[in-house]
C-alpha cells in the first residue's frame, strides 16, 4: 500500500553520491532508520536500490527520485517516464520528478510525464524551480508540490539560504501541500517555512551529508578562531 504525507513536520532526505563513504544501500538505510528514530515523518531517497533497502527498514513514506544525468539536459532528477516509473516499481510512496517546463533527455514534456503516472495512479512530487513553475505543475494534477530546485537553474535565485518566500507563494496561490526543500541549515529556517505554509520541510545534507558538516563547523572555527600563529 502507498502511502501519502498528510502530517506536517520534517522530512529527512538520505542521498550520499557515489565516491562518498557513506554510499550505498546498507548505508542510506540505516541513516533512514537513525532519521525515523528522531522522529522523520518520511524519507527522500535516490535510487531504486536505495529506495528498496529504506522502503525494508522503515515504516514511514518514503519520496523517491533517481538522478540521472543525459548528455548536456539539464533535468536530472527522475527525468523520464521510464525513470519515475522505475522509482515507484522499488517501493516509492510518492515519485518525485523535475517540475520544470523544460524538455526532458528523450524529448518529452512534463505534461506528458504527469499525465502518464495520473493514469497509473502514481503519487507526484513536483520539484520546481519558480511560482510560475508550481502552478503549472498544480494545473497538470500532480499531488505536492517542492521548491527542492529553487537557486538550481539558470533563471531562478542563488542563494545559500533556503527559498522562504517561493514557500509563502506556493501556499497562498495553490492549493497544494507544499514542500520546502533546499539548504535549510538550522531548525529556525524550518519553522519559519511551515509557518509561511509549508506542509512538511525535506532537509537533507544538515542532517544526513558527515562531511558536510563537519566541514561547516571546521569553517566557523576558520572564520572566528586564529588556529596557527
Ligand atoms: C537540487 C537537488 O538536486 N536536490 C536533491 C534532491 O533530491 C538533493 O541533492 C538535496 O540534497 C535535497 O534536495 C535536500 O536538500 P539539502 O541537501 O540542501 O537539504
Amino acid at each position: 500500500m502507498r502511502r501519502m504525507i498528510t502530517e506536517r513536520g520534517l522530512v529527512v532526505s538520505c542521498q550520499a553520491y557515489e565516491g562518498e563513504p557513506l554510499f550505498g544501500p546498507h548505508h542510506m538505510a540505516e541513516m533512514a532508520k537513525a532519521a525515523v528514530l528522531g522522529g522523520a515523518i518520511g524519507i527522500r531517497a535516490n535510487g531504486t536500490a536505495d529506495i528498496a533497502a529504506i522502503k525494508a527498514v522503515v515504516n514511514v513514506p518514503v519520496i523517491g527520485l533517481l538522478k540521472r544525468r543525459v548528455g548536456d539536459c539539464p533535468v536530472y532528477i527522475t527525468p523520464t517516464l521510464e525513470d519515475a516509473c522505475a522509482v515507484h516499481a522499488a517501493g516509492a510512496d510518492i515519485v518525485a520528478i523535475d517540475g520544470t517546463r523544460r524538455l526532458r533527455p528523450d524529448g518529452t514534456t512534463i505534461r506528458q510525464v504527469v499525465e502518464e503516472l495520473t493514469r497509473l495512479g502514481v503519487c507526484v512530487m513536483a520539484d520546481v524551480s519558480t511560482l510560475e513553475e508550481g502552478l503549472h505543475a498544480a494545473e497538470l494534477g500532480v499531488q505536492y508540490i517542492s521548491t527542492t530546485l529553487s537557486g538550481y537553474t539558470p533563471y531562478s535565485p542563488g542563494t545559500n539560504k533556503p527559498d522562504i518566500e517561493l514557500v509563502r507563494c506556493l501556499a497562498q496561490e495553490t492549493r497544494l501541500p507544499v514542500v520546502a526543500e533546499g539548504r535549510f541549515t538550522s531548525s529556525e529556517q524550518m519553522i519559519q517555512a511551515l509557518n509561511a505554509g509549508a506542509q512538511f520541510v525535506v532537509v537533507g545534507s544538515a542532517i544526513t551529508r558527515p562531511q558536510d558538516i563537519t566541514e561547516r563547523y571546521r569553517k566557523a572555527i576558520e572564520d572566528k578562531v586564529v588556529l596557527n600563529s
